[in-house]
């Protein structure tokens, strides 16, 4: 288990470039997966996650070149389907979340698929319901083995389909329109998800030769096509780092340019972090966040507390709002945060008040932060990190605390942020890595 030792105090200052986005590349990756033909993709961060699922997939079978920096060719035209049915497959592949996209491409493709329990964070209960509901909709088998914790899927010839999702699971989307982008008839998906990262996914699907329309809307239809040829695909800019490194600098009082935020597919986001009293200005596609004393929690116009909850897309995400109720510590005024999707996300809140905060945590899903107004500034302490983001909302919390703070399991963050630690020492931070 790995620790960052974190000085805090320090002001930051410079420009960061966001890494491309964890959540579209386990997407894209699993992608990869419907046709024989290269794909080539750019901007791969070079995070664990990331990292695990291109080495489940070359462990698969397919056949993985690194030809830059941040950019990957990949060509499945020998799968090892007897792989699945190993441990060592099934081991690696509840590692982490994303592997459960696999599951879409293998059964378009190859009429079958298997999975362990996925991994990801701990966050609260995390079905897998919807994706199941949609590949049964298609006519597959669905078989879950309960004692070894092993889902079965088959089904050869599987037909397109009408289907309402009991609800727009991200991951589930993706994977059902993997699954009915290659197979006989036309699927409407209604209550789909619609994030930047699954258009992303259908605009690559599309240009394979995928028949897909509604793109940004949470009403698909997609009209299967025998085959899938490769093509080239760029990531987008990691929204959720965007949105860290805004609270970033809202909390350590530093000037940062974001580069190349891709403003345009960052939703309500930006606005969001301006309701908190935090300035940004757009210069191109940069965020510019100057430094600032202080900044003020807007109320709404009838006065009353501001909330800011999650909601599906183009709703506020549930992965910034550890970020926004850490941020909400050193503001003026008060914010009621509650997160609706997880149950588990907010218990890090303990390892704030240790700090000196002020946050009442009314009940799992709500937590209401009192700002201090910058008149006591954190304590550092030491801290271990629950979840992804839970992890870099203590790492900005120690940047901005008096002293020195020891961040504990730090692989946690290292699953979604590369080289956070060397980045931000860029910047001016003080960060050691203790192995
Ligand atoms: C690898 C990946 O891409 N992970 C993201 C993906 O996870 P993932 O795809 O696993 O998350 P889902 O969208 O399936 O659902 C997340 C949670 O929200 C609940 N839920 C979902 C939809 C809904 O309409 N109502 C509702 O209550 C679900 O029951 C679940 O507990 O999307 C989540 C929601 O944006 C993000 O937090 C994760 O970072
Ligand atoms: C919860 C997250 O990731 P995962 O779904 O991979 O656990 C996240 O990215 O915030």
């Amino acid at each position: 288990m790995s620790s960052f030792r974190v000085k805090g105090g320090l002001k930051l200052k410079g420009e960061i470039t966001p890494q491309g986005a964890k959540n579209e590349a386990l997407q894209i990756l699993c992608a990869v997966l419907l046709t024989d033909d290269l794909v080539t993709i750019h901007n791969i961060p070079n995070i664990r996650d990331a990292n695990k699922l291109i080495e489940l997939l070359a462990d698969m079978g397919v056949k993985v070149n690194k030809i830059g920096p941040d950019s990957f060719t990949f060509q499945a035209d020998d799968v090892n389907l007897k792989y699945l049915e190993t441990p060592d497959f099934l081991k690696k592949a509840s590692a982490l979340r994303g592997s459960v996209m696999i599951l879409g491409p293998l059964l378009a493709r190859f009429g079958t698929g298997r999975l362990s329990k996925p991994g990801g964070d701990k966050i609260g209960r995390r079905r897998l319901d919807t994706h199941f509901f949609g590949f049964q909709k298609l006519g597959a088998k669905f078989e879950y083995d309960a004692a070894q914790e092993i889902y079965k899927i088959d089904g050869q010839n599987l037909k397109g389909a009408y289907m309402l999702l009991d609800e727009a699971s991200v991951t589930g989307t993706a994977n059902i329109v993997m699954a009915a982008s290659m197979i006989e008839g036309k699927t409407t998906i209604y209550n789909a998800a619609c994030e930047p990262y699954l258009q992303q996914l259908c605009d690559m699907l599309n240009r394979m030769g995928a028949k897909i329309t509604g793109i940004g809307s949470n009403l698909l239809h997609i009209e299967g096509v025998k085959s899938l040829s490769g093509t080239d695909h760029r990531l987008l800019p990691d929204m959720i780092e965007i949105g860290s490194f805004i609270g970033l600098a809202a909390m350590t009082q530093s000037e940062i340019t974001i580069k190349n935020a891709q403003i345009d597919r960052l939703g309500i986001i930006p606005d969001t972090f301006r309701r908190m009293g935090i300035k940004l200005e757009f210069r191109g596609d940069d965020i510019h966040i100057p430094a600032q004393d202080l900044y003020e929690i807007e109320t709404f116009i009838d006065g009353s507390i501001l909330n800011i909850s999650d909601a599906i897309w183009p709703g506020f995400t549930p992965d910034l709002l550890s970020i926004v109720l850490v941020v909400a510590t050193q503001a003026k005024g008060t914010v009621l945060v509650h997160q609706k999707m997880f149950e588990s996300r907010l218990f890090f809140v303990d390892k704030l008040i240790d700090m000196g905060a002020q946050i009442i945590l009314c009940d799992p899903h709500r937590a209401t932060v009192i700002g201090l107004e910058r008149k006591n500034r954190l304590r550092g302490i030491r801290m271990t990190s629950p979840d992804i983001r839970a992890g870099v909302s203590l790492l900005i919390a120690a940047l901005s605390a008096e002293g020195t703070s020891i961040i504990d399991n730090i692989e946690q963050i290292d699953r979604g942020y590369q080289y956070i630690d060397q980045r931000l020492n860029a910047l001016g931070a003080d960060i050691v890595r203790l192995d």
